[in-house]
């Protein structure tokens, strides 16, 4: 079995956010590929992902971080059956009142190149195909939000988000949960980079791309340009 790197435990920055901002909402990613030197998002033998060890794991991992004050929990691994062994470890320790964000329908995507820069986590052998699903596949997700709301989950996540918008006018229409949106890194990279070149306006075309995410049925978007759009918003008296 490869081993699981004691780093970049995220508790100790959850106690501090809450102690400094006690209203805010605390939301963590649970899953495995920070810590794994395979990068991948869960415990690896011989090769293959082990589904049941990893869930095993990432129950201990959300607990650790409702512990440290996050409010909800974001599985993002991919792993069958985690949501309702996470619902069942947060309740058994007290935590009832904290939410789970199932990554619902999590593709195996190209686009997540910055982020695996950023945490060093690119998969060390093969790819995420066997966990994550496949671009070509639409109707998959439908069968993993039933899945995931069958098994406790509070919000159902589409990622990435705007080649995917198809996906969240599908979940949308097909389940009661709240529809969540990852504009992921590379999609905020390619922003970033067409504006540094002069070929796009900023605000103009991350507005207009939030604005698509709310009209395919999204009613929580997640996007690293958050804090930005809100001061663009905010001047624009928009809220
Ligand atoms: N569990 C890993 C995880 N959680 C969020 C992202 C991607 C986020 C982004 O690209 O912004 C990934 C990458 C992956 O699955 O390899």
């Amino acid at each position: 079995m490869r081993g699981i790197q004691p780093r970049r435990n995220c508790s100790p920055f959850n106690r501090m956010i809450k102690e400094k901002y006690p209203d805010a909402i605390v939301c963590t990613d649970v899953a495995l590929d920070p810590y794994s030197d395979q990068g991948h998002d869960g415990v690896v033998e011989d090769g293959v992902i082990l589904n049941d060890v990893t869930i095993n794991q990432l129950c201990k991992q959300a607990v650790s971080q409702a512990r440290a004050g996050a409010d909800i929990v974001a599985p993002s691994d991919m792993q069958d059956g985690r949501v309702k062994a996470i619902r069942d470890a947060l309740d058994s320790e007290g935590f009832t009142n904290v939410s789970i964000l199932s990554y619902t329908a999590k593709y195996a995507s190209a686009y997540y190149g910055p982020f695996r820069d950023a945490l060093d986590s690119h998969p060390g052998f093969g790819d995420k195909k066997t966990y994550q699903q496949d671009p070509a596949n639409g109707r998959e997700a439908l069968i993993e939000a039933a899945l995931d709301a069958q098994e406790g989950a509070d919000m159902l996540m589409v990622k990435p988000g705007m080649p995917y918008l198809d996906i969240i006018r599908r979940l949308k229409d097909n389940s009661d949960l709240p529809i969540a949106a990852y504009h992921v890194s590379g999609e905020y990279a390619m922003l970033k980079a067409a504006v540094e070149r002069g070929w796009l306006d900023e605000k103009d075309v991350v507005l207009e791309t939030l604005t698509c995410f709310k009209r395919a049925g999204a009613d929580i978007i997640l996007t690293y340009y958050a804090k930005q759009a809100a001061q663009w918003m905010k001047e624009d008296g928009l809220y």
